[in-house]
């Protein structure tokens, strides 16, 4: 296998994955030991990984994939083939057609790692799924911005003056100059729903023609809108107001159908809609009738709730509609854009780097990410320790995790260590693979519920943590010197010249860096002790890389932790176990 230096931000995602296929494996080993570089390997690969595009993807975007993967560009799959391919795919690509449902995440079987939806919307992705399954989800959230806020002004603008009705009636071979007089734009009331990226640039062009704009968001801040000079309005004083309505928020359960007959009958007479959000945040039936009782004008709509919809949909057929084919992002500089935004996204990933635009789990930025880096190989270290130290039987079920820093809370971003504390407490145990996508589900799933709290230290905030603490109540141990004075199995560490060390067993100070395996031995503190372990190691062929003794006072109750490269056999832990003084011995892998 080929090893590879990459970045620290390269453990977060692929890291964590046990493969079930062989073709691709990915692991982070612990830092090399070089003091204070924080260098991690990626063993890396037995073959490319293998990217599907399901969709229309630009060339460039393509050109970007091709470079790092085998991609499989086929479009038009039937929902059961592409359950049929996903098996053989590490990453998926998709726009807005492809249904992409809890089915194909258990159709992977476990091998996609990251779903790329070329676009905005994920209302397609099944989120929840993606998230049980581990796999990211990226999207590619500012390339299309301007192509549907530029869409969004042209449905306005030909809505107005019945550009599609007029084209449509003199093709006929009519002419037909007083049927398709239109309204102006300019001095009437534009209400944008959703003041997020698209709906703000959608803003900013309607002003320069004139309109006067409102919008309504309640989680947009009022100082970005004031800055254009747009006033942020409730729901009722938007939808009450307009002369048009332009819509601009994700599908989401809040926004379903949030247009429908209540809210059609607070609008002004004559009102006209623009949909160039999601076909679902308006009630179609609503909107048809609304439409035949003169409350709604006029409506321009590029997209539905069925996608494509019927041939006989009274909407899309309604003489007072304008449609397109949902073409808000299809501009040549959109789709390049967007292709090439997807593709970065999810070779990144794919790399095992955190995305800039993960969806499903949480963005901790580059520093961070690097600065964190040897604690997070800390963190699972001793998730991993913790664990094995449970004796069998007790079922794990509140862990407490301590950080001791002198930095305050908000600068101290723990979710990328809670995870990994996680992932180092399930994964020896179980078949389950845990990352930074699943690891509070998977906690949560089997019932174990992790609290941190945090140490204030005073003293200076360059180091991010001084020590990471993790505690397991209610359960007994293998090794019952690892149970502190609160009755809790008790791991602490600290990150040494970048390295992971185990400082604390139980009550008793160590200090053993934490690579290979691990040896730990509670014994009556007596001359020799040390000479007798390390002969029998030295007897079967394995090497000692580190050994503390922690006691409690000279020739009482000691801990030896002994680091070992190798697996010593059992025979000789046997011997280990057998020597008289030692009362507690335990062989855990790190
Ligand atoms: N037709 C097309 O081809 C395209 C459609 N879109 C769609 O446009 C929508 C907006 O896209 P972006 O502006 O990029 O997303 P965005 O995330 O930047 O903006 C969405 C805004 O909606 C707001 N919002 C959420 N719930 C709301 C509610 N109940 N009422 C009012 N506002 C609410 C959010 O606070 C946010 O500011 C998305 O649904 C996206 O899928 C985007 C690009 C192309
Ligand atoms: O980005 C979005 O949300 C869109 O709706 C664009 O969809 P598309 O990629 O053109 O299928």
């Amino acid at each position: 296998m080929a090893a590879a230096t990459s970045s620290p931000s390269s453990l977060v995602f692929t890291s964590l994955r046990k493969p079930k296929t062989p073709s691709f494996t990915w692991r982070i080993s612990t830092p090399l030991r070089h003091p204070k570089k924080a260098t991690f390997i990626v063993m890396s690969m037995d073959a490319k990984p293998t990217v599907l595009v399901a969709e229309k993807l630009g060339q460039a975007g393509l050109e970007l994939l091709k470079d790092f993967a085998n991609v499989d560009c086929s479009y038009n799959l039937t929902p059961e083939e592409l359950c049929t391919k996903i098996s053989l795919c590490d990453a998926l690509i998709v726009r807005s057609g492809t249904k992409v449902n809890r089915e194909v995440f258990e159709s992977s079987g476990g091998r996609l790692k990251v779903v790329g939806r070329a676009g905005v919307g994920i209302d397609n992705v099944d989120l929840s799924a993606a998230t049980e399954h581990g796999c990211l989800v990226v999207n590619a959230p500012t390339a299309n911005t301007v192509a549907a806020a530029e869409h969004g002004i042209a449905l306005i603008t030909s809505m107005s003056r019945n550009i599609a009705q007029a084209d449509a009636s003199i093709k006929a071979g009519k002419w037909e100059r007083n049927k398709y007089v239109g309204v102006s734009l300019v001095g009437k009331t534009l209400a944008v729903m959703g003041f997020g990226k698209v709906g703000t640039e959608v803003a900013r062009r309607a002003k320069g023609l004139g309109m006067h704009v409102i919008a309504h968001d309640p989680y947009a801040p009022a100082d970005r809108a004031r800055a254009i000079g747009v006033d942020l309005v409730s729901f009722d004083e938007a939808i009450s107001t307009a002369d048009f309505i332009s819509l601009h928020m994700p599908l989401t359960p809040s926004t379903n159908k949030v247009l429908n007959d209540e809210s059609f009958a607070k609008m002004k007479k004559g009102v006209r809609i623009v949909n160039v959000a999601r076909g679902g945040v308006i009630d179609e039936d609503a909107l048809v009738r609304a439409l035949d009782a003169g409350r709604v004008a006029q409506a321009a709509l590029d997209v539905f709730t069925v996608e494509p919809p019927s041939k006989d949909s009274k909407l899309v057929q309604h003489e007072n509609v304008t449609v397109t084919p949902h073409l808000g992002a299809s501009t040549m500089e959109a789709q390049e854009g967007v292709a090439i935004e997807i593709a970065e996204a999810v070779v990144g990933a794919l790399k095992g780097e955190l995305s800039a635009t993960a969806v499903n789990a949480p963005m901790v930025p580059a520093e961070v990410l690097s600065e964190l880096a040897p604690y997070v190989v800390l963190a699972e270290k001793l998730g991993r320790l913790a664990v094995q130290l449970v004796g069998g039987g007790s079922g794990v079920k509140t862990v407490k995790v301590t950080y001791a820093s002198a930095r305050g809370p908000d600068d101290l971003d723990t979710r990328l260590l809670r995870a990994m504390i996680t992932k180092g407490l399930i994964e020896p145990v179980s078949s389950a693979f845990v990352n930074l996508v699943n690891a509070d589900f998977t906690a949560k799933q089997r019932g174990i519920r992790i609290t941190e709290e945090r140490v204030l230290l005073d003293g200076s905030p360059e180091n991010p943590i001084e020590y990471v603490q993790v505690q397991i109540a209610n359960v007994e141990s293998r090794f019952p010197s690892a149970i502190s004075e609160t009755g809790d199995i008790k791991v602490e560490g600290k990150v040494k010249d970048g390295l992971p060390h185990l400082t604390k067993v139980g009550s008793f100070d160590v200090d053993v860096s934490m690579e290979g395996n691990l040896i730990l031995c509670k014994q009556v503190d007596q001359p020799g002790m040390i000479g007798k372990v390390g002969t029998i190691l030295a007897e079967g062929n394995v090497n000692v890389s580190f050994m503390s003794v922690g006691r409690i006072a000279p020739r009482k109750q000691a801990v030896m932790a002994i680091g070992v490269d190798e697996k010593p056999s059992k025979e000789t832990l046997k011997k280990i176990g057998n020597i008289p003084a030692i009362e507690e011995f335990v062989f855990l892998k790190l």
